[in-house]
């Protein structure tokens, strides 16, 4: 279970932009997340993902309460989630070919050895060439990038899945794609999933529930947990 329990936060402790909103994940649930632009699903997306602090509340994982965000977290905490973000060419270093972006995180925790065989399985479920595997990110389209940014998401194998947008800046049938790899993974693994968006029929078609931005302020269970 992924519980967010009364998270104030923001980038300035003195106006934050997210005030006093809980959410609860059961474990294997997709939850959609819809609300006005600007209101603060990014940073409580982040937050989720822990890969920002909130000035206040909780974050329990698993069971296991969050302690701090980023490197404060334990790494058993950091790699149960992965996170794909809206804008491919801001997740992405613009030096890295495809096949090490999809890697990265296996580097990352000493597991190197297990990249070749990891990104090999993967591209093939997002659909990317081997070809297309050697190129940097400029030589791709931002389809192709959130693919890889999908595949990097995944090589970890993580409990969890924050989506932020993931398919905002694509075309139908690329989203009709990256979306169907994201169930194909959720099916074999069990993993849950905060799927943020705009499209409420996208979020009611891929999530067990769609909840609005304004129903996370009185403390509602989306999965009835
Ligand atoms: N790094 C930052 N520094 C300062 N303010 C920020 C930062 N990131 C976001 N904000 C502000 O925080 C507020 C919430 O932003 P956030 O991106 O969380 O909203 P959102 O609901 O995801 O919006 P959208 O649907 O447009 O993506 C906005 O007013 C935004 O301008």
């Amino acid at each position: 279970m992924l519980e967010l329990s009364r998270i104030t936060a923001g980038y300035d402790p003195r106006r934050p932009v997210v005030r006093g909103v809980s959410l609860t994940i059961g474990a294997g649930s997709a939850v959609g997340l819809l609300g006005p632009s600007g209101c603060g699903k990014s940073t409580l997306a982040r937050v989720a993902a822990l890969l920002h602090r909130p000035d206040s509340g909780t974050v329990v994982v698993d069971g296991d309460p969050v302690r701090g965000a980023r490197h404060r977290a334990t790494r058993e905490q950091r790699t149960a989630f992965g996170v794909v973000f809206q804008q491919p060419r801001l997740a992405a270093d613009p030096r890295m070919r495809l096949t090490d972006l999809i890697a990265e995180p296996l580097r990352a925790t000493g597991r190197r050895d297990e990249a070749a065989g990891a990104v090999a399985a993967l591209a093939g479920r997002v659909g990317l060439s081997a070809e297309l595997l050697g190129r940097r990110p400029h030589e791709v389209s931002d389809g192709q990038l959130q693919r890889a940014c999908l595949a990097r998401a995944l090589v970890l194998r993580p409990r969890w899945l924050i989506c932020d947008e993931m398919t905002a800046m694509l075309d139908a049938s690329t989203a009709a794609a990256l979306v169907a790899v994201v169930e194909d993974y959720r099916a074999e693994s069990g993993a849950g999933l905060l799927a943020v968006g705009h499209d409420r029929v996208l979020l009611d078609r891929w999530c067990d529930e769609t909840v609005q931005w304004d129903e996370l302020r009185l403390e509602k269970s989306p999965s009835g947990v």
